[in-house]
């Protein structure tokens, strides 16, 4: 880590000094601008982090600190496709799969923004094909369901995508994912559909995926049982970076929709791999999702980096995991159809900064990415909030909360989701002293032995941060905006720390040793190499299995 660096995130830390003894509450009770001091809009999507402990000079130390870290340069080099995926030599360029004003990027002989045009087109036209039965099955019925075969980014971002916008089907077929090689996934899928109605889409960039390929040959032998081998093509299509690959499993070129190595996959939902979105949504809103997204990066190239809420986010994250030890941070979207976005944002997050070396290979000298979880509120709140509140750590939560719903039902409920909201924040931030909580009980009645009993037991430690992001609508070109915005969040992080956001050697390992497990597991080879819990367990499984 560069010296300048390191010398401001001790800053940061003595910085922190100043709120021993000095509480939210207190600077909220001080300063009745601090809302409007400590929140940003951009259009329809406000963050306000007056609920943090930053204050006008800490501010001015993360921006510092980004100047410091070159943030400007590596926004630069990455959207001019310099190989800032050092390991791997490759270019980051998912910003180029929504950029609009065709920025001229060239890598080698490729033109990526006509790459990037010619695979979209192609995405309208086959979209617009199914979901108005110009393309149909071999046994001549449409489309009414499409199953995607993918796991991690070849999943998670368009399973989380497509629940999120729903609403927005509009007569589009119903789209399922299939992850997991456990059979129950694939088989629980299948049991709901009829295969002349089924589409599938293997989703796979390096179409090599343990998973996805032991999926996508069952569905195959689903389809060629029930229609015969014949029918085969017309129920596949492939969205893969690996175009020979998708050839030889069978699939037809015009159903082959290509990307490149310049997209990571925890960020290609903008390219090939949301299909399965546009065919649900349809292409017209996948395009305002892909608009959504643009803006978003036109605002993080442009903002001025104290207005600018992915340097906003990603600073105030790093002050938290760096000068204050906090290690998990909570993402709460009180929006039901967010519900797979906390999943979706655990591979963001923590495939991108999961990393213990910096770029240069050296070990990191300050704590890096930290563990991310959540649930869509309120239910959270009947589950692990007790330890937000009362636990002996604390965890920064993110809040997420739309400020009108697609639903017009009878009654209050999007009154009292967000009246939920507001108020998890506002406790986490103030607490309950043990004295207010004593009064209450008082006031209520009870005997002062049992007040005095309960009281402890009653009280909230408060000052816990949390950040809100409040938006008008879960919209196709909104939920652009806040996956772009947690993408550069990332990626602000991954500057600060040094480290490389871009590849993920993490999975590797145990993906190696199950391939050498497979042989004992399936078909007792002998175990030459394995410990004695891993033999054991080995044996154990194969004695239940009548195999031993
Ligand atoms: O798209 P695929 O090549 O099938 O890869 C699917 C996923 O598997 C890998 O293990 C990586 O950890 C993920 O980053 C990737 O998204």
């Amino acid at each position: 880590m560069d010296d300048t660096v390191a010398a401001l995130l001790d800053r940061l830390k003595t910085r922190r000094n100043r709120w021993n003894g000095h509480t939210l509450r207190a600077e909220f009770a001080a300063d009745p601008d601090r809302f409007d001091r400590f929140s940003v809009a951009f259009d329809d999507i406000l963050f306000d982090y007056s609920k943090t402990h930053v204050d006008a000079e800490t501010l001015a130390l993360l921006v510092e600190l980004a100047e410091a870290a070159d943030l400007i340069g590596w926004r630069e080099r990455k959207l001019s496709g310099d190989a800032i995926n050092t390991t791997e030599r490759r270019a980051v360029l998912h910003t180029a799969l929504r950029d609009r004003s065709r920025r001229a990027i060239h890598l080698g002989d490729q033109d990526v923004a006509a790459d990037v045009a010619s695979v979209l087109a192609h995405m309208e036209d086959f979209t617009d094909a199914v979901r108005s039965g110009g393309i149909r099955g071999a046994t001549g019925e449409a489309f009414t369901d499409v199953v995607n075969i993918g796991i991690g980014g070849s999943d998670l971002g368009p399973r989380m995508a497509a629940r999120a916008l729903s609403p927005y089907r509009d007569g589009g077929p119903r789209v399922h994912y299939v992850a997991n090689v456990d059979g129950a996934d694939l088989a629980d899928t299948l049991a709901t559909l009829d295969p002349a109605r089924t589409l599938f889409l293997i989703a796979s960039k390096t179409f090599t995926t343990l998973e996805t390929m032991t999926n996508a040959a069952s569905a195959r032998a689903w389809i060629a049982g029930q229609l015969g081998e014949a029918a085969v093509p017309d129920h596949f299509a492939a969205l893969s970076t690996a175009l020979d690959k998708v050839a030889a499993f069978g699939v037809r070129a015009d159903r082959t929709f290509g990307f490149w190595d310049w997209v990571g996959g925890r960020y290609s939902t903008w390219s090939a791999i949301g299909l399965s979105l546009a065919l649900s949504i349809g292409f017209r809103n996948f395009s305002a999702f892909l608009d959504g997204a643009a803006d978003m990066d036109e605002h993080f190239q442009t903002a001025p980096l104290d207005r600018n809420i992915p340097v906003l986010m990603g600073m105030i994250g790093a002050w938290y995991r760096d000068a204050w030890d906090y290690r998990t941070l909570a993402v709460l979207p009180y929006d039901q159809r967010l519900e797979h976005f906390p999943a979706f944002l655990q591979q963001l997050d923590m495939e991108s900064n999961g990393k213990r070396v910096t770029r240069d290979g050296v070990p990191v000298s300050v704590p890096t990415g930290p563990i991310v979880f959540g649930e869509p509120g309120t239910n959270g709140q009947h589950a692990f909030y007790q330890l937000l509140h009362q636990g002996t750590d604390v965890v920064p939560c993110e809040f997420l909360v739309a400020c009108q719903p697609h639903e017009t039902l009878e009654g209050d409920h999007h009154a009292k989701l967000v009246a939920n909201c507001l108020a998890q924040a506002e406790a986490l931030m103030r607490g309950r002293t043990e004295e207010e909580a004593r009064a209450q009980m008082l006031a209520s009645g009870m005997s002062a032995t049992e007040a005095d009993r309960l009281a402890p037991h009653r009280t909230f430690p408060g000052d816990r941060p949390s950040t809100m992001l409040m938006y008008r609508k879960l919209d196709p070109r909104t939920l652009g905006r806040l996956v772009a915005l947690y993408e550069h969040k990332v990626f602000v992080q991954g500057v600060i720390w040094n480290i490389n956001s871009f590849d993920q050697y993490g999975v590797e390992l145990g993906k190696e040793l199950a391939s050498v497990l497979l042989g004992a597991v399936a078909g007792g080879e002998p175990l030459t190499a394995s410990d004695g819990s891993t033999a054991g367990l080995v044996a154990r499984y194969r004695a239940m299995r009548g195999e031993a």
